[in-house]
């Protein structure tokens, strides 16, 4: 079983911080970051606003990207094996792959390849206020966030929706503990429920969470009421 999940949203929603601890976990688990693929600074566009356009999806390389999830889809052992990940013995038939990054929904070629697609969220202050934190290889300038992240993450948003690409929002506001455990909870019982229909073992059922259910449980009543 081949599963490709998308940790997307808004800059600074927490998506690589939920990504590293969901990788930690998760069965034969691999990775890929959407920002390992922007393109070279000098090949990134200035807007009429004088900001160089880092937030629009010309800026990556995304026929790369697509390429490198296709890889992993061709061969995900081989995937593994090359990305330093080890293949569990009690999951040998099940794969994930991450996609991890800002604008995971809005490349045609990628939208209907997830198994899941979430959307991590915070209010705009709180957005704000976390991006001037961080320090990018290249630093924003003055006015950057306003100008031109904001709005262009608005403008994708709006265009995803409209697109009625379906995606599980996730309220980035929540306790990192809190979001990797839904979102592990979440994936489990979906890996768990592909199981029930046939497929081998996937190596998920030992698992016991604050609820106090199994996830093999929570699979099970799920079905129940299905
Ligand atoms: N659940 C959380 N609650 C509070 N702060 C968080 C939470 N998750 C992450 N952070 C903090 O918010 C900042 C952004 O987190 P992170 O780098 O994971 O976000 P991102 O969505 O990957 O951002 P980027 O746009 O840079 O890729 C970091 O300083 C991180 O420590
Ligand atoms: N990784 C980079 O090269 C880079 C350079 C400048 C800006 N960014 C920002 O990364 C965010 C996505 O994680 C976007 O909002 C970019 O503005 C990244
Ligand atoms: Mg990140």
């Amino acid at each position: 079983m081949k599963c490709i999940v998308g940790i997307g949203g808004m800059t600074n929603g927490g998506k690589t911080t939920l990504t590293n601890s969901l990788l930690k976990v998760l069965p034969n688990c691999c990775v890929i970051h959407q920002d390992d693929f922007f393109k070279p600074q000098d090949q990134i566009a200035v807007g009429e606003d004088g900001f160089k356009q880092w937030d629009v999806l010309e800026s990556l390389d995304m026929e790369a990207m697509l390429s490198t999830v296709q890889a992993w889809m061709s061969n995900p052992q081989k995937f593994a094996r090359a990305h330093g990940v080890s293949v569990r013995p009690d999951a040998l038939d099940t794969h994930i792959l991450i996609l991890e990054g800002f604008l995971l929904y809005s490349y045609k070629p990628l939208v209907d390849l997830y198994s899941r697609r979430y959307f991590l969220t915070v209010p705009y202050e709180e957005c704000k206020w976390r991006r001037s934190t961080r320090s990018y290889k290249v630093p924003d300038p003055p006015g950057l966030f306003d100008g031109h992240v904001w709005p262009m993450y608005q403008k994708y948003k709006q265009e995803m929706e409209a697109n009625g690409v379906e995606v599980v929002y996730l309220d980035g506001m929540k306790s990192r503990e809190e979001l990797f455990h839904q979102v592990r909870e979440d994936i489990q019982n979906s890996l768990l429920n592909h199981s029930y229909e046939g497929g081998p073992d996937p190596g998920l059922e030992r698992h016991t969470y604050n609820s106090g259910h199994s996830t093999a449980r929570l699979a099970a009543s799920q079905q129940d009421t299905a």
